[in-house]
């Protein structure tokens, strides 16, 4: 399909649509609430003060925040949450934009690009959540740099993403990989490093993809390339970083210290950035600016006189330029520690968030591309000039909150797209995976990768009783589908949502998970998913005192991860056989493909088997002695 640059204008349009959709879904919960309420709901935090301040990298100020009673806060603020800072009783119009650098449940501390305005420090404060704008921006201009691609071989590109021009390989060569990799995997790699614009890696659950990945890094870099690795999600950022470095790769994360996952704080640039000798420096200077600045302040509010007044302007005009040179120095700093690297890993939206604004690199990886929209991925190709792009167009593809733009093709990820405008040439399917048992895996290998997955011998064939205690007798083979048809267990649904959840299902739920503890299963092998929130919420209250290790989520946040054993709930239980988004099967692709011993599915065959996938996957249930109805099965009620 051939396209001309509006496109990309075209894209910016439902970017506006999907922010307008943010700015709904926000003031929509807020609308008509008092400030007591806010803070009740979490959006508002009252009766601050400032309690602590300190000086961060970059000459950001912390600022600690603690409720005036030092009570703790009536609900969490999580770490990278933006806020605004008002003063409590005021008109000032235009309040502090700050971070949220750590919270705890009585602190807060928030991270300001600037000396933040000085009611900050005086006097109680509020602060609101905020939506995020920063990102929205700064991927409209990643936008615009696209579009204005116009020369050379920058041109080029641009076409080849347009779909107009065919991307170019090299011839491929052979190479000897770091760690064995498979036929599929072999390939793939050679090809990606043969790419000489893009190449599309397609990796089913747990086939290796990011392996894949790390594997192409390791090789760019004896070649002497240099590499961004990135993604749309810090977890995602963290897992390649981790490959890389396992690899021996010079790495860096790139990223708010308070977004990167505690293991890799000693990687991240914040902290390799504090040992090198001209930030040593730089930190000197800006106490040295700050003490000056807190001095003049002193001497202003400490009532007028035409002496405090000017050495207030002194000390101000003195602390300017020594900030001035104090981040000379850590830019220096920082560009040194940046050249070192071999890998540089950063989420998309935080490659254009300044410390990177003028790196470019050889060759730019991008992991669970199917989870990024088209215009935030596009930003990894504005820094090299070929992009490796890794994920699974059968899985959940990005979140988007406005209906219409998901409608125009927000939802469609980049992956996807270069898919359909250059055809199969440009991607290879990894098909043997190293996660799920053989029985776990046949089904969706079936029906959403046409039957090519095979197992590795050494999953092919694992149970939970390896890993359960001899004496442990239960009823666990690879998939069991327990179906509570006639049981009436029908769906509900939370007033104030919308979603759905199902009691009857969860009953079942809690019983099989006590069954599975009592068994012997570690805790945080286990974990329970199902595809409705309300659902996840009712299971979680339930789960939760059992053992706070068994993590309880929808299916979208649990994408990406694997445990030993998995339990489904698919809530759904009606007389009109609505399935509502579980017929996205995208949706149970990941919900089916996430256990590696035992996969335990609850749910209603009269209301399920209306479709012809959920009717397949019963109906292969029961050819394997997989299928179980809830009228043989042990009372919830009687359980322990
Ligand atoms: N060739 C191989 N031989 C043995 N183990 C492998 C091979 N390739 C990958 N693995 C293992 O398979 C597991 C999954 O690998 P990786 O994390 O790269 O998968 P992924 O496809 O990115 O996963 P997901 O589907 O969860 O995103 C890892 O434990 C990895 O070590």
């Amino acid at each position: 399909m051939s396209r001309d640059v509006s496109f990309f204008d075209s894209l910016g349009r439902l970017l506006t649509l999907e922010r307008e959709a943010e700015r709904a879904r926000m003031e929509a919960l807020a609308e008509g609430m008092s400030l007591q309420q806010r803070a009740e709901q979490g959006l508002s935090f009252l009766d601050l003060e400032s309690i602590e301040e300190e000086v961060g990298l970059g000459g950001r100020v912390l600022v600690t925040l603690a409720r005036k009673d030092r009570a703790r806060f009536p609900a969490r603020l999580d770490n990278g949450d933006q806020v605004a800072v008002f003063p409590r009783r005021s008109e000032v119009k235009e309040p502090a934009r700050a971070l949220v650098s750590r919270a705890t449940a009585t602190r807060v501390q928030l991270a300001f690009d600037r000396e933040p305005p000085p009611f900050v420090h005086e006097g109680l404060l509020r602060l609101d959540r905020v939506p995020n704008d920063v990102t929205y921006e700064r991927v409209r201009a990643g936008l615009t740099r696209v579009k204005a691609l116009d020369k050379g071989a920058a041109r080029r590109k641009r076409e080849v993403l347009l779909g107009n021009e065919h991307p170019r390989f090299d011839s491929l060569r052979e190479f000897t990989p770091t760690r064995p990799l498979n036929p599929e995997q072999q390939d793939a790699v050679s090809r990606a490093l043969a790419a000489e614009d893009f190449f599309l890696v397609h990796g089913p659950p747990g086939t290796g993809k990011s392996t894949v990945l790390a594997e192409v890094a390791a090789q760019a870099v004896s070649r002497g390339q240099r590499l961004l690795c990135t993604a749309a999600s810090n977890a995602a950022v963290d897992h390649l970083t981790d490959l890389c470095l396992d690899k021996g790769l010079r790495a860096i994360r790139v990223g708010h210290p308070a977004r990167v996952t505690p293991r890799l704080q000693e990687h991240t640039l914040d902290l390799v950035v504090e040992e090198h000798p001209d930030r040593v420096l730089s930190r000197e200077l800006f106490d040295e600016a700050f003490s000056l600045l807190g001095y003049a302040r002193r001497q202003r509010t400490q009532g007028r006189s035409r002496e405090r007044f000017a050495n207030a302007r002194a000390s101000t005009t003195e602390a300017k330029s020594i900030l001035d040179e104090a981040r000379a120095l850590e830019r220096k700093a920082l560009r040194s520690v940046l050249e070192r690297a071999q890998v540089v890993c950063v989420t998309l939206a935080s490659l254009e968030s300044g410390v990177l604004s003028h790196e470019e690199f050889d060759l730019a990886l991008l992991d669970e591309a199917t989870q990024a929209t088209e215009p935030l991925a596009l930003l990894g190709f504005l820094r090299a000039p070929k992009v490796i792009l890794a994920g699974d167009p059968q899985q959940l593809p990005p979140t988007v909150l406005s209906q219409e733009a998901a409608k125009q093709g927000l939802a469609v990820s980049l992956f996807e797209r270069l898919l359909s405008d250059h055809g199969e040439g440009v991607k290879r399917m990894l098909r043997e995976q190293y996660r799920m048992n053989t029985a776990i895996m046949s089904f969706p290998s079936q029906q959403m990768y046409g039957g090519e997955l095979r197992a590795h011998p050494s999953v092919a064939d694992r149970t939970l009783a390896d890993v359960l205690p001899p004496e442990a007798s239960m009823d666990a083979p690879p998939v069991l589908f327990l179906d509570t048809a006639g049981k009436g267990f029908d769906e509900e649904q939370e007033k104030d949502t919308g979603s759905l959840f199902n009691r009857g299902e969860a009953d079942l739920v809690v019983a099989r998970v006590k069954e599975l503890l009592a068994a012997g299963l570690e805790p945080r092998e286990l974990a329970v998913i199902t595809p409705y929130r309300a659902q996840a919420h009712a299971l979680r209250e339930r789960v939760e005192p059992l053992s706070p290790d068994i993590e309880v989520d929808t299916v979208d946040a649990f994408q990406g991860r694997e445990k030993d054993a998995i339990l489904v709930s698919l809530t759904r239980s009606n007389s009109e056989a609505q399935l509502g988004f579980l017929t996205d099967l995208r949706r149970i692709n990941v919900a089916l493909t996430r256990a590696r011993r035992h996969l335990f599915v609850v749910g209603d065959s009269a209301t399920l088997s209306g479709h012809p996938f959920y009717a397949r996957f019963i109906e292969s249930t029961q050819e394997a002695s997989s299928y179980r109805s809830a009228w043989e099965w042990p009372d919830p009620a009687d359980a322990p």
